[in-house]
């Protein structure tokens, strides 16, 4: 294990090892994982990703500093099974005329994500550093980020894609190492096509960049006509923005090995002329019901919505952090029976932590070091749990008073994303922090500046940096985070 790595190491798709995690720059260590298609209510099993990429969210932010990791999320708000969601739900309100397609859309996208966020909020979930949508880096941008269209053009330009039959495609076999994430190569692609629908394609595998779209459809200006981008080059588009040509970590469910991330990774390289996307690529299991993927298509799901409101699974509603406990107690790769019986041992679980905790009046500074141990041996939360119970344990043996095991306890649950009412927030000291903090920026005394708001995260309150509308100065907010 090498010092760089902080003893922490991953399991990595790529290379089918667990890998020690070494990050490109410690000052910023930069994750992506790709996140919903905002057309429908989430269900549990896309909660997943959320819940085991939200604990390595803490864990690198507790290795590199709450400041220096950059965790983006996106959100994939063209698709066109949200066209078909807008047409079913509002298409009467468009054939009269009321309402364009256009505004159709973004009403289903924006209730939907309303509600995501919502959602993943109750199961404990800290926002990703930017949540970047699919529609804003389609055309090139003024900030000069990356976006698709210029992606596109590069791709071209360098022989990896071609014109079709109206359509934007890579070309695979311009890509001698394409294959390489899911160990597929391109014969075993051919198998099983349907030759006639891709007549157009040079390569069966060859999958669309950008397809035209007829007048009513969603379409942006391009070289190629006004048309709309595929699934694949908005993640290439919009974490390149954000964290570069070359990133740490990339992650998502194990369905997204095949295709989306084997042609992430080859839109990404071909466009930027790289050996790798990430370095560590990252997949959770599945979350089954009778051995089967729950999945919409399946009609097997329960949304996130319904457990947490409604009585519809099991006779009665489910806190989310039992929900969050419940996923967390299976190790993130292995597959996830979801069960009544499951959710009631978390729940019994939860309730025997939290009547230890509230032993302790105060959170102890440091979290336990096995707990960090363990999950750094690629998130083994099935061991740093153990080491809650037994401190738990430890902690009602030792009763009232000075309980270090109450408050370590405390600490971790905290850390983890459990509700133990540990932010007792006194907002006088906040705000002189946050006074502060700003004269420390003004001296352009970062470090001790960036010192100040990390120490405030580790007691739960997060800073928010923004600026007055009216005079343009400098303003800084507060929430608690858990
Ligand atoms: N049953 C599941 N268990 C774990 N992760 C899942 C499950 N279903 C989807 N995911 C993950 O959820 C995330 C969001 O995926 P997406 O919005 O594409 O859902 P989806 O795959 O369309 O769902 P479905 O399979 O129900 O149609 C992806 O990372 C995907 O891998
Ligand atoms: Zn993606």
């Amino acid at each position: 294990m090498s010092d760089a790595s902080k003893g922490l190491s991953l399991y990595n798709t790529l290379t089918r090892a667990k890998d020690d995690f070494v990050p490109i720059d410690p000052l910023n260590v930069r994750m992506y994982v790709c996140g919903p298609t905002v057309y429908d209510f989430a269900h549990i099993g896309n909660a997943r990703p959320v819940i085991v990429f939200d604990v390595l969210f803490r864990l690198l932010r507790h290795l590199y500093g709450g400041s220096h990791v950059t965790y983006v999320r996106n959100i994939t708000d063209v698709d066109d099974k949200i066209n078909a969601r807008a047409l079913r739900d509002f298409g009467d309100e468009i054939s009269s005329g009321k309402l364009s397609l256009n505004e159709a859309i973004r009403r289903v996208t924006e209730k939907t994500a309303d509600q995501y966020h919502k959602d993943v909020a109750t199961l404990g979930c800290l926002e990703p550093t930017v949540e970047p949508r699919a529609t804003e880096f389609v055309e090139p941008r003024a900030d000069g980020k990356a976006d698709m269209i210029t992606l596109i053009e590069r791709l071209i330009e360098r022989g990896h894609a071609y014109v079709a039959a109206g359509e934007v495609l890579f070309d695979t076999a311009s890509m001698p190492d394409y294959g390489q994430l899911s160990k597929r190569n391109l014969d075993e692609q051919q198998a099983g096509v349907r030759i006639a629908v891709d007549a157009h394609k040079k390569n069966p595998g060859d999958f669309v960049l950008w397809k035209l779209s007829s007048p009513e459809e969603p379409g942006w200006d391009s070289p190629w006509g006004r048309g709309r981008p595929g699934w694949h080059i908005e993640c290439s588009a919009m974490s390149a923005a954000y964290l570069g040509e070359v990133f740490d970590i990339h992650g998502g469910g194990l369905d997204l090995i095949f295709p989306h991330h084997e042609n992430e990774i080859a839109q990404s390289r071909c466009a930027h002329g790289t050996d790798v996307m990430a370095n560590i690529w990252m997949h959770n299991g599945f979350l089954q019901v009778e051995g089967q993927k729950m999945s919409k298509s399946l009609g097997n799901f329960y949304s996130i919505h319904e457990l947490l409101e409604t009585e519809t699974f099991g006779g009665r509603k489910w806190p989310g952090e039992v929900l969050r406990l419940a996923m967390l107690m299976t190790h993130y790769r292995e597959p996830i029976d979801f069960s009544v019986r499951k959710l009631e041992e978390a729940e019994n679980t939860l309730r025997k932590w939290k009547r230890a905790a509230d032993l302790a009046p105060e959170v102890a500074p440091q979290l336990p070091a096995e707990v960090v141990e363990a999950l750094s041996d690629d998130l083994a939360t099935y061991a740093a749990f153990q080491r809650l119970t037994q401190l738990a344990g430890e902690a009602l043996d030792a009763g009232g008073g000075d309980n270090a095991a109450a408050a370590s306890l405390k600490a971790a649950l905290a850390f983890l994303g459990f509700d133990v009412g540990a932010a007792k927030v006194d907002e006088a000291a906040i705000a002189r922090a946050i006074a502060r903090r700003l004269e420390l920026i003004a001296a352009k005394n970062w470090a001790e500046a960036d010192r100040i708001r990390d120490e405030l995260l580790a007691q739960g309150v997060q800073l928010k940096d923004g600026k007055d509308p009216v005079t343009g100065e400098r303003i800084t907010t507060w929430e608690v985070r858990r």
